[in-house]
């Protein structure tokens, strides 16, 4: 038998077996010391911090992080110590992706420059970048995708499908990526040289924003320098923005909800789908499976994404509604907005507390549109083959 503790806002852990695993959890920001006495597998989420301090003392012999980004992992420590880990890669990229696409889609006029053929910029084409280009191409939209790491590894792409699976064909700079209408980050976390990405949109970047343009941060906070935002946004000419990461949540400085460019505000949501949650718990536990620290597979756990209602209307108004039966991103902004009214004191819990009472919410794709033996416009069936969704 061995002892698995897990963040309380772990999805699906009553689904797993346990007929060689006891599960106790806990919320993820009180994890400490003695809470690892006993204890063989750690499985957290982004709000603990697992230090030195944390591990030295413990018997841990995996520890795995329901999440994309791993900034709060001390990797070296756990190295040190012969502690395994994972990290839950792509499993809520495409639940990112969707809330992205739910944000153009609900501002509208973001969507039509794209649909214009003006670019998208992509900062970052990890998992998420990289479904985001995807799905940006099937749409039609030019895209200019900056990732320094990426390029210094791979070298320049070529030929029209590039080396890299992702349709990228050439890779952008920076300065390319701050020229385009629209701006998407979505680069991981670290202060590494070359190319650190903290604070990588500071008063320079900003300065070469202006407010034809939109913003969007669904990376990590810190991406962005919360201050000199704050500083630009005050400013005569403010980019439009849309951010679900906020630097030091959950005790950020809320006075950029102030701004009337800032058109959408959440709560640090994009990836918090149901199914991206769930895949996270599934690829940990199958790290733990193929470690032999538990022995029963894992059985069938699909469901299918399930069918859509009929869609009137075309282009922006077809994507919104289309999106909007699974998700609608105006709902987060305004729950956002109302815990910004609660007294301060309250609004760190509070965020906490939204975040961890989210919503069942399923991705877009996968789900199966009727066509009711109907014509559907071509531009429309674009959009739904680019978001995944099958015409039956
Ligand atoms: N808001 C949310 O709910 C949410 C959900 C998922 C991921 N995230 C965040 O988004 C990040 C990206 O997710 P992912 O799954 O694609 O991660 P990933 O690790 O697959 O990709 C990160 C990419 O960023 C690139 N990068 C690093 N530094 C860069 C820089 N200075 N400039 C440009 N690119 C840079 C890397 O080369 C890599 O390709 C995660 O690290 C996480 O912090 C947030
Ligand atoms: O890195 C990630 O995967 C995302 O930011 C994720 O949505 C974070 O969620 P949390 O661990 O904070 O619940």
């Amino acid at each position: 038998m061995i002892n698995v503790l897990a963040d309380e806002n772990m999805v699906g852990l009553e689904r797993l077996p346990r007929d060689r695993m006891h599960i106790q959890t806990i919320p993820g920001r009180r994890i400490a010391t003695a809470d690892l006495e006993g204890i063989d597998v750690l499985w957290v989420r982004s709000v603990t911090q697992v230090s030195k301090a944390l591990v030295q003392d413990s018997q841990l012999s995996f520890v795995g992080t329901a999440t994309a980004g791993f900034e709060h992992i001390d990797q070296e420590a756990l190295k040190a110590r012969g502690i395994s880990f994972s990290a839950a890669p792509g499993a809520n990229a495409n639940s990112v992706v969707e809330y992205v696409l739910a944000a153009l889609a609900e501002l509208r006029e973001p969507w039509e420059c794209l649909e214009r053929g003006e670019p998208l910029g992509v900062v970052g084409c990890g998992a998420v970048g990289s479904l985001l280009v995807t799905v940006a191409k099937s749409l039609g939209w030019v895209v200019k995708v900056y990732d320094p790491w990426r390029e210094s590894r791979e070298g320049a792409v070529e030929g029209e499908n590039g080396q890299n699976g992702e349709n990228v064909e050439s890779w952008a700079s920076l300065d390319d990526v701050l020229a385009c209408r629209v701006i998407t980050l979505h680069c991981s976390l670290h202060k590494e040289e070359p190319w650190p990405s903290h604070h990588l949109i500071g008063k320079a970047a900003l300065a070469c924003l202006n407010s034809s343009q939109w913003l969007i941060n669904a990376a990590r906070g810190p991406a962005i320098d919360n201050q000199a935002l704050l500083e630009h946004l005050r400013g005569p000419d403010p980019v439009n923005c849309v951010l679900d990461v906020w630097e030091g949540e959950p005790d950020s400085d809320w006075t950029l909800l102030d701004s009337p460019t800032l058109k959408i505000a959440t709560a640090h949501i994009a990836g918090y789908s149901w199914d991206a949650k769930w895949q996270a718990t599934k690829m940990l536990y199958e790290q733990i499976l193929a470690r032999g620290l538990v022995d029963t597979p894992l059985g069938s756990t699909g469901g299918g994404a399930g069918e859509l209602l009929p869609v009137q209307g075309r282009g922006c108004d077809f994507a919104l509604a289309l999106l909007q039966q699974r998700y609608t991103i105006r709902t987060d902004d305004e729950l956002f907005r109302d815990l910004v009214r609660l007294p301060l004191p309250e609004r760190a819990a509070g965020f906490d507390a939204l975040r961890r009472g989210y919503r069942k919410r399923a991705e877009l794709r996968g789900s199966q549109l009727p066509m009711s033996g109907g014509e559907i416009a071509s531009e429309n069936r674009r959009i739904a083959q680019a978001f995944g969704v099958s015409l039956v």
